[in-house]
């Protein structure tokens, strides 16, 4: 008896296709872990596995939020900090194929938090790491590191993430250097996080070439372009170091950017032990003091100012402190605190006027602290509901003030928390740039979402199926049911 072609089976060729489309669509995974100064985040990124790397390629998959504060806080217990990040791993491990978990690179930057206890004990912030590295070696991913990230590279990284996500790198295709185009929306998007501990400001301007306070620049040529970003991360100046920064000093127990009625009784040595506050420490004899709220936005701005410095400056134009600053270009991002704060007031968009923005932020601030615990105690801890006035106050005058936008370019800022599902936040360009996915060269082809090349390689498949069906049926063994002649 003549044996069956073993390939003409319906099963054979269904999961050959299959097997096709799951090679051709092989996907590739990273994982960031943000260790910053309030939490930690665990951030999974996946690419389609071959090799030619375009823009907008890489997408996140998952967040996992560590649950309590962020590493720098277990200085008394270190190896809580490792323990502390087990159960994002394992949602990790969880989300990965097993397979793929030894080719995976995991990454982990520490941002302001840490730079802090390096300065206060940097014994203590040696001892942090060891205890985080303990852990992530203890999971079966491809560990990179767990370091100390520069303001610079936060900021940079950060700038990096929102104009790849943005498609904004590879958006002029041909011809000269990027930034000699006039048209606004063709250059890139400067970027503004607000952190906890640290802020970062990050652009490219035609007038900073690196000459002028060099310590302020980042080269890099990526898709064949040359960017020289100026970049700035204030140390102590994140919305909750500020917050320390403002209370400090002998006024500190009636504070107009809190609402009238919060009365709190706080420990001196919550606001003060941290190195950005330590030498105002009050010499006073008693523990605590009382923290009174008198609900004035107007006074909450003149106390927030006077935590800028604007009396020198050596350079051509400053923000403040000293730091040189090029003048504002472009379209902003703002992102991490900018957002979360700014959503929770409603104020997200910068279409509306300066003037009502600030007017609304008065209103809120002059609400009493008995009405806005009654409306919102359910949704909010009542400790970040206390601050929501303080740190939105607090982003405006860093804007204004600080950074000298105006009421006319506060509407190039845009308040974002996601670009096309991935968070806005430098571990998307830490991983970037340290799996050199981002090709110093423009690639030839012309680049495609993954979305699209999934659709195509899907489409294909199907194609070659349907064909191959028709050759099989075309060759398979027919009855003869023509009408014999006879
Ligand atoms: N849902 C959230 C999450 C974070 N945040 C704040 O966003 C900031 C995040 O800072 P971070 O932990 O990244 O600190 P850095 O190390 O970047 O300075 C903190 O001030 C948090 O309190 C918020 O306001 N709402
Ligand atoms: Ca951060």
């Amino acid at each position: 008896m003549k044996e069956k072609n073993p390939w003409h089976r319906p099963v054979t060729i269904i999961i050959t296709v299959i097997g096709v489309i799951a090679i051709v669509t092989l996907v590739t995974y990273g994982i960031v872990l943000d260790a910053g100064s309030s939490h930690t985040s665990l951030y999974i990124y996946q690419w389609p596995a071959e090799k030619d790397n375009n823009t907008g390629r890489v997408e996140q998959k998952h967040h996992c939020q560590v649950a309590g504060k962020g590493i720098s806080s277990y200085t008394a217990t270190p190896y809580k900090a490792g323990e502390s990040l087990i159960s994002c791993l394992k949602e990790a491990k969880e989300n990965i194929p097993q397979k793929m978990h030894p080719e995976t690179p995991l990454y982990l930057g520490a941002t302001a938090g840490m730079r802090l206890l390096k300065l206060e004990n940097s014994s203590a912030s040696d001892e942090v790491f060891k205890a985080v590295e303990k852990t992530l070696r203890g999971f079966p991913f491809s560990y990179q590191g767990a370091r100390l990230l520069a303001g610079q590279e936060e900021g940079a990284f950060g700038w990096v993430t929102v104009n790849y996500l943005d498609d904004r790198l590879t958006q002029v295709s041909m011809g000269g250097f990027k930034y000699t185009s006039v048209h606004g929306n063709e250059s890139a998007k400067g970027a503004l996080d607000l952190g906890g501990a640290s802020t970062q400001i990050s652009f490219v301007s035609d007038e900073y070439n690196g000459s002028e306070s060099p310590d302020n620049a980042v080269s890099f040529r990526l898709y064949g372009y040359d960017y020289t970003l100026y970049t700035h991360s204030f140390l102590c100046y994140g919305k909750d170091q500020a917050l320390r920064l403002a209370l400090s000093g002998p006024t500190a127990i009636m504070d107009p950017c809190f609402h009238k009625g919060y009365n709190e009784t706080k420990h001196y040595a919550a606001v003060y032990d941290s190195p950005c506050v330590s030498d105002q420490k009050p010499q006073i004899v008693s523990e605590t003091f009382i923290h009174l709220g008198g609900g004035n936005f107007t006074q909450c701005q003149e106390v927030i100012k006077s935590v800028f410095n604007f009396t020198s400056c050596r350079y051509s134009r400053c923000s403040f402190n000293g730091i040189f600053q090029p003048p504002l270009q472009g379209q902003f991002g703002a992102f991490s605190a900018y957002f979360f704060v700014m959503n929770f007031l409603n104020l997200t968009d910068t279409s509306v006027p300066l003037k009502t923005v600030m007017q609304k932020l008065s209103d809120y601030c002059a609400t009493p602290w008995t009405q806005v615990c009654a409306y919102f105690k359910h949704d909010i801890p009542l400790k970040y509901l206390a601050e929501y006035c303080f740190s939105g106050t607090y982003i405006l005058t860093l804007m204004m003030e600080g950074y000298n936008f105006t009421s006319e370019t506060y509407s190039s800022i845009k308040y974002i928390q996601k670009i096309k599902n991935s968070d806005a936040g430098w571990t998307l360009g830490y991983m970037l740039n340290l799996t050199n996915m981002i090709p110093a060269e423009a690639p030839d082809s012309p680049p495609l979402t993954y979305t699209s090349y999934v659709s195509v390689v899907t489409v294909m498949a199907i194609l070659l199926f349907v064909i191959f069906i028709l050759i099989l049926y075309s060759l398979w063994p027919k009855c003869n049911t023509e009408p014999k002649i006879i």
